[in-house]
């Protein structure tokens, strides 16, 4: 199981200051859309200079352009983009076959509830889902392990994603997805590094 650390909502000099702090416990830098927003690429090409031993992952939320998108991503760095499954079949498969040999697809469940979606995407060629609660579907609690539970027999890799805290870490660790992605329970702790420390504690037992 692996830890990405999302940033997200954050000015550049405070993801250089939490990265700074976490880098030791994270095993991937996501890049988040918002801050991809605000300052652009050259972030991307930016925390690749910075980070040359960690993946990254750009959280490009591709809906539409899907080649030239996976080639901005990959071009600026990551080793990871980000496809969202309500996209066009035509979309996440120029995102597949632009990405083939130089980098990973991990396609972005949010609001998906139709279970099938996931064969369907199976049978392009999706090996990597994430499965999200997104920010503002939070209110009643962050993703769970019954969320994410139906992945287990689909033979795909499973990030999950959404509200993950330290309360919930240890459910969500039994649930065994490759990968935890995790935002605001890092980056708004009063104590970035000792809440890194403690997720991939959680983690790796
Ligand atoms: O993709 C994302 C937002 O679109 C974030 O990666 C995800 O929501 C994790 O952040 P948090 O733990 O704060 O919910």
């Amino acid at each position: 199981m692996k830890l990405q650390l999302a940033l997200d909502r954050l000015t550049r000099n405070e993801i250089y200051k939490v990265l700074g702090e976490t880098e030791a416990y994270v095993d991937i830098i996501e890049v988040g859309t918002g801050v991809i927003k605000e300052y652009g690429m050259e972030l991307v090409r930016d925390l690749r200079r910075r980070h040359p031993s960690h993946k990254i992952l750009a959280d490009m939320k591709t809906c539409d352009a899907g080649k030239s998108e996976t080639l901005q991503a990959l071009e600026a760095g990551a080793d990871v983009t980000t496809v969202m499954a309500f996209s066009s079949e035509e979309t996440i498969k120029a995102c597949l076959e632009t990405a083939e040999g130089k980098g990973e697809v991990m396609i972005d469940l949010l609001g998906i509830k139709n279970l099938e979606k996931v064969d369907d995407l199976r049978k392009i060629g999706v090996d990597f889902v994430s499965l999200h609660i997104g920010k503002d579907q939070q209110q009643d609690g962050g993703i769970s392990r019954e969320n994410f539970s139906f992945l287990s027999d689909k033979d795909v890799k499973v990030a999950v994603a959404g509200g993950v805290n330290l309360g919930t870490i240890d459910e969500i660790a039994v649930g065994n997805p490759d990968v935890v992605i995790v935002g605001s329970g890092i980056t708004k702790a009063s104590n970035p590094k000792e809440a890194a420390r403690k997720f991939k504690k959680a983690i790796s037992e």
